[in-house]
């Protein structure tokens, strides 16, 4: 089943061509990480997709109304704006506004996966920027949509969160969900996502298992970098290492 569909995407922002002929596929059960180096096009192939921004082509997604929109995808912004002093636990309740309930067991269990428990009485604006990212993502799971997006959603978390939210993508993927996340760790990316899609000159440069798309050639060609990479017990490791030349 997919969740998202892009047939030949292309979106240009003030008369220059951000990236063209996108096409992609987005299903069950799969983490997908979008990478690519600063200005290659992630956030706006994400809005794209979502129908926030113009783009030929076409998104499974962008024509539908905000309120079916709603119920199919969960989008956390990189911009973590938290507009009213709200409680932590009003603001993951919002995310229940596109079903019209007041379900409290969704709510609950994103207020747990997130680890909130703690601040749930807290005012949202008066938490740090990590604490911030945390709630948001909490109300987006709160959503209980078959597709989550998140636009650079470990960035300021810290290392153990950063794992716990890479783990929560992966339980929801589990339990038959799909993800779509923009990453700039692509150690925790070559870690915990099932796919990756490598963004650079303007187009799809790869799209495929970590291990492929990590490899030499293309991170010297879409990042400019060389790396060190190993398989171990605990999985693949992965560490950029120099600019190449
Ligand atoms: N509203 C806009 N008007 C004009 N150009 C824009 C606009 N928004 C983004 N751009 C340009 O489009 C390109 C892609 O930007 P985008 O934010 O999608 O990249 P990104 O891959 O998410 O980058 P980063 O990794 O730095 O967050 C950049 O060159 C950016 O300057």
């Amino acid at each position: 089943m997919s969740f998202l569909s892009l047939q030949k995407l292309s979106v240009t922002l003030r008369g220059r061509e951000v990236f063209s002929d996108i096409t992609l596929e987005i299903g069950a059960h799969e983490v997908v990480g979008l990478i690519g180096p600063n200005g290659a096009g992630k956030t706006s192939l994400m809005r794209a997709a979502l129908g926030l921004i113009p783009s030929r082509g076409e998104s499974s997604l962008a024509g539908l109304t905000p309120q079916q929109r709603a119920k199919a995808v969960a989008w956390m912004p990189q911009a973590r704006e938290i507009a009213w002093p709200v409680k932590v636990e009003d603001l993951v309740a919002l995310g229940r506004l596109p079903h019209g309930d007041h379900a409290q067991g969704p709510v609950e269990a994103a207020i747990a996966k997130m680890g909130l428990e703690g601040l749930r009485k807290r005012r949202s604006t008066n938490l740090s920027g990590g604490e911030q990212a945390r709630a948001l993502l909490a109300r987006a799971l709160a959503q209980e949509t078959p597709l989550l997006m998140a636009d650079e959603p470990t960035a300021g978390l810290d290392p153990a969160h950063q794992i716990a939210t890479m783990e929560v993508f992966g339980a929801l993927a589990a339990e038959g969900h799909g993800v779509l996340l923009s990453l700039h760790d692509i150690g925790l990316a070559a870690r915990h996502c099932t796919r990756l899609v490598l963004l650079a000159e303007g187009r799809l440069l790869a799209d495929g298992p970590p291990e492929e798309v990590l490899s030499d050639e293309l991170l010297a060609r879409g990042f400019g970098i060389t790396a060190y990479h190993a398989q171990t017990p605990d999985g693949p490791v992965f560490q950029p290492m120099h600019r190449a030349r």
